[in-house]
């Protein structure tokens, strides 16, 4: 049995995660911990792997106190910029335990993995490239980091193959244009009734491709997050991983 523990426990996704945990043959819960409780509790003597669903402001300290105690993680909470990911690197490289690891992908859902995937094939060859993500209102983060993970996936296959900035004519912009990521413009919008989406749209003269990911349901991460911990418990993994399509065989 994989011993699973869970931080986070009370929220929107932590709750459907020690839900999938208590529902998966091959896993047992350890703890369900939230905000002040005492992480310390978790080790290896009894969990092998924990998994962080809280708030970008909380995730980097709690994932780092959980290396600390020798403890492999997966982390599906939003937040993490390069600096930050360093800091998990060296972290891992002083770490108690031999080969521990930490995985942290911006989306579990598979249908956000291949829209993903497919904006990075697709993205040589369009001259226009731009990301909109659609998230439920009582989110806190803008953009998400789907679609930060997202833009900077087509800057980099724009840049590899060469392509000049996207054309953009625009002279006056009160912020109507988004958050320039890369080089690509992305747009955030909250409504009640959504759960998360995000469309990807590309262009050229006279045609558009359109990539559409939606997750109505936050049950749709849940098997990507089992998946994860499984990698994990089944070790080969060492050190600090991104993203689900690692996992996956695109
Ligand atoms: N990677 C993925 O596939 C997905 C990632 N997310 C991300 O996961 C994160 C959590 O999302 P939700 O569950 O919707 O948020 P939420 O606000 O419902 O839950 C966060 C939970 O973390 C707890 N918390 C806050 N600080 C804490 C601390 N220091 N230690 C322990 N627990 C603490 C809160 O009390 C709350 O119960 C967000 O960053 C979100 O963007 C959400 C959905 C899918
Ligand atoms: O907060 C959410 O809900 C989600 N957060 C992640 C993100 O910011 O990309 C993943 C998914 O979009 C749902």
């Amino acid at each position: 049995m994989i011993r699973v523990s869970v931080v986070g426990a009370k929220g929107r996704m932590g709750s459907h995660v020690v839900e999938a945990v208590n529902g998966a043959e091959d896993m047992q819960l350890a703890f369900a911990l939230d905000a002040g409780d005492d992480l310390s509790v978790i080790t290896p003597g009894n969990t092998d792997v924990a998994v962080e669903f809280t708030v970008p402001s909380a995730t980097l300290d709690n994932v780092l106190a959980l290396i600390a105690q020798g403890v492999d993680v997966v982390v599906g909470t939003t937040g993490w910029t390069d600096e930050r990911l360093d800091q998990i690197g060296v972290a891992l490289a002083g770490a108690p335990r031999a080969n521990q690891a930490v995985f942290i992908a911006p989306n579990f859902a598979i249908s956000a993995v291949l829209a993903d995937h497919f904006a990075k094939l697709a993205a040589p060859y369009f001259e226009s490239a731009e990301v909109v993500e659609l998230h439920h209102p009582n989110k806190v983060d803008a953009p998400s980091g789907t679609a930060l993970h997202t833009a900077q996936a087509i800057a980099q296959a724009r840049r590899d193959a060469g392509l000049a900035p996207v054309p953009d004519n625009t002279q006056t912009d009160g912020g109507s244009r988004g958050q320039v990521v890369d080089g690509i413009h992305v747009h955030a919008v909250r409504l009640r009734g959504l759960n998360a989406h995000e469309e990807v749209l590309m262009g050229n003269a006279g045609e558009q491709l359109t990539i559409r990911a939606d997750s109505f349901d936050r049950i749709s991460f849940m098997p990507g997050v089992l998946l994860a911990v499984r990698k994990l418990a089944e070790g080969g993994h060492a050190g600090l991983t991104v993203g689900l399509d690692r996992f996956l065989d695109l």
